[in-house]
């Protein structure tokens, strides 16, 4: 029967598919865009790096911004930078100073933010508090693992879960946005203590997306690359060269460009965001049951990745193989081999 399915049908069958997916895109139900001003923005990690940059995006649009971290001068700078983007003199611009890898801390840190929006949560939590100390794993210790979690899971996971009960408390919908990273979606040498915390987030991301359908609350996880941040130049102190070298390929973005990207995703409802082309190739190379973004585009990113992601691959695992030599004199210079 299959002889009968002339090729001219076979380009109809696909130009209908295609047009269907087209119509699907445009008829996309988030399409009425977000608007922050005058809603209340709850941004961990708000003092440095893309959680100020956001901060500054929100305070922009009008909206009323709480920012939160540990130290306590580097949020009074911040709170002047996002001071600097205010648009009107009712927005609420303020800084918190908390902890937010104890949950007890996270919870207090929410409801301080509340008050002065009479006690109500935010319309929106952006969590970007976070910190990659990076390692060979022959070098960590059960502590330094549990610490990797703590600094870029439960960092985020212990606010999602105290904002959670707040909305639903309140019957009020809610807006959770989780900062995972590329990170989140695969991962190479030097990685241990960071990407399993931010693939964990990615679960969580997809749970709440779902769960929190129950209470027309909306969810979305952005998946970085490089961000030229101050925590960044942190972390490559400590980075194993042979990490930093595979990384060269990434040309990477300032916190800015993060923000930008994030935000606009925000806008289209993308519940996977990503701001940089190689993210984008992973997100559609990774999707499983996710939403899409743009069926069209996310099948182009998709083909790519099938073609391109398995000769990189190769090129990383011939980068550590060729590293084996240098790695030993290392081991022993650190006394781990003797
Ligand atoms: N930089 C990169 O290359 C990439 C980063 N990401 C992710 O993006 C997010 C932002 O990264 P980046 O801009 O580099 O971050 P930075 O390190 O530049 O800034 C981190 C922010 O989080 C705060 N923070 C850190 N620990 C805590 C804590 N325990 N409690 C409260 N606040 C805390 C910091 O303030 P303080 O120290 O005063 O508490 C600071 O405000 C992170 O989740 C990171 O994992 C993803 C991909 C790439
Ligand atoms: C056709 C396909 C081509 C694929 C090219 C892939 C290049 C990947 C480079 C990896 C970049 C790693 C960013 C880590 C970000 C991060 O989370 C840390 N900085 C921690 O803060």
């Amino acid at each position: 029967m299959f002889e009968i399915v002339a090729p001219g049908s076979t380009i109809a069958l696909v130009l209908v598919l295609s047009s269907l997916l087209l119509t699907v895109t445009l008829m996309n139900p988030y399409s009425k865009k977000w608007n922050p001003r005058g809603l209340h923005c709850y941004v961990t990690g708000g003092s440095a790096g893309l959680g100020l940059a956001l901060a500054v995006i929100l305070a922009k649009k009008g909206a009323h911004v709480s920012i939160v971290a540990r130290d306590e001068e580097k949020l009074r700078i911040a709170l002047e930078e996002v001071e600097k983007a205010r648009q009107n003199p009712e927005q609420i611009l303020k800084s918190y100073s908390y902890s937010l890898t104890e949950a007890q801390a996270a919870e207090d840190a929410l409801k301080a933010a509340c008050e002065p929006h009479g006690g109500k949560a935010p319309d929106a939590i952006f969590l970007c508090a976070g910190t990659a100390r990076l390692g060979y794993f022959v070098e960590q210790t059960p502590e330094s693992l549990q610490n990797g979690m703590n600094i870029s899971y439960w960092i985020s996971a212990y606010t999602a879960l105290a904002y959670t009960k707040r909305i639903v408390q309140e019957k009020k919908p809610g807006k959770i946005i989780f900062v995972s990273s590329v990170m989140g979606y695969m991962s190479f040498v030097g990685y241990t203590t960071y990407s399993p915390a931010k693939h964990a987030l990615r679960g969580l991301a997809e749970t709440l997306r779902s769960e929190l359908l129950l209470y027309k609350s909306s969810v979305h996880i952005c998946f970085p690359c490089t961000i030229y941040s101050p925590g960044y130049i942190e972390e490559n102190k400590t980075k194993p060269p042979i990490t930093l070298k595979i990384e060269e390929t990434d040309d990477g973005q300032t916190p800015e460009q993060v923000a930008e990207g994030l935000f606009r995703g925000i806008q289209n409802g993308n519940f996977h965001i990503t701001t940089a082309l190689v993210g984008s190739i992973f997100r559609c190379s990774t999707r499983g049951a996710t939403p899409r973004n743009n069926p069209l585009l996310d099948a182009v990113y998709g083909l790519i990745g099938h073609i391109g992601l398995p000769i990189w691959r190769r090129s990383v695992d011939a980068t550590v193989k060729a590293h084996r030599e240098d790695h030993q004199k290392y081991l022993r210079g650190r006394g781990i081999l003797t």
